[in-house]
């Protein structure tokens, strides 16, 4: 089974990741935790490239090539592998932030980011995919108090309102919106319990 866990920055992702993983495992499940872009260091060099990505002024075309590249590399190494070993894998952010940031954030392509990722990746997508639905004001708050902004990070209202009304028109059936305002508790029993049924 492969989950992603996507959202504006700040809307609590990681949190998310790591608290859902430990109740799957508490549970007796085999779980891989990882995340995008940095690969949760599986990538080594994956952070230089973010690096490139966040605080570089490049075109999206040249985000795009980059995302991908960490992306491929990230799938064929360590995701397939992870799953064809019968872990559930859980990855904070992936196709859906690319398809939020650099369409409905910054003016990509949709065609070219939906036709590489067939290209690429065989267009493989999550089973299921839990998007952290935030007010915009709240979710910045949240990354002051974390005390890292990056310039990615340091975007305006505006734009982080594109992505997240972006993310929105995904809904789906396997794409599930969770209001990130509840307790951290709360939206990991919501995630644990979501998963626990369509293992069923
Ligand atoms: N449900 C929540 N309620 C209140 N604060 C939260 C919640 N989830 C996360 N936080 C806090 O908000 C900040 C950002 O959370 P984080 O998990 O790093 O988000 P993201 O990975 O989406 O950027 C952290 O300081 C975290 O402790
Ligand atoms: C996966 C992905 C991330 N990003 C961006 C979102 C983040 O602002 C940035 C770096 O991710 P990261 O530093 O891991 O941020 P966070 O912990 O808040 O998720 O990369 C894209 O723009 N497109 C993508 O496809």
């Amino acid at each position: 089974m492969f989950i992603t866990i996507e959202g504006i920055d700040g809307c609590g992702k990681t949190s998310q990741s790591i608290l859902v993983n430990d109740l799957l495992k508490k549970n007796g499940k085999k779980t891989f935790l990882t995340s995008e872009p940095r690969c949760s260091g599986f990538i080594p060099w994956a952070e230089n490239v973010l690096d490139i990505i966040i605080n570089q002024d490049i075109d999206v075309k040249t985000q795009l090539i980059l995302l991908n590249a960490i992306r491929y590399e990230h799938l064929q190494k360590i995701i397939l592998p992870k799953i064809k070993d019968g872990n559930i894998v859980i990855c904070d952010r992936f196709i859906h932030s690319t398809i939020a940031y650099q369409h409905y954030g910054f003016g990509g392509d949709l065609d070219l980011i939906l036709d590489l990722h067939n290209k690429l990746h065989n267009n493989i997508m999550p089973d299921v995919v839990y998007f952290l639905d935030l007010d915009v004001q709240e979710a910045k708050k949240r990354i002051s108090s974390r005390g890292d902004e990056s310039r990615f990070d340091k975007m305006s209202n505006e734009i982080f309102n594109k992505m997240r009304n972006g993310f929105l028109t995904m809904k789906n059936d396997s794409f599930v919106i969770i209001d990130a305002s509840k307790s951290k508790d709360e939206i990991a029993n919501i995630i644990f319990n979501d998963i626990l049924q369509r293992l069923k």
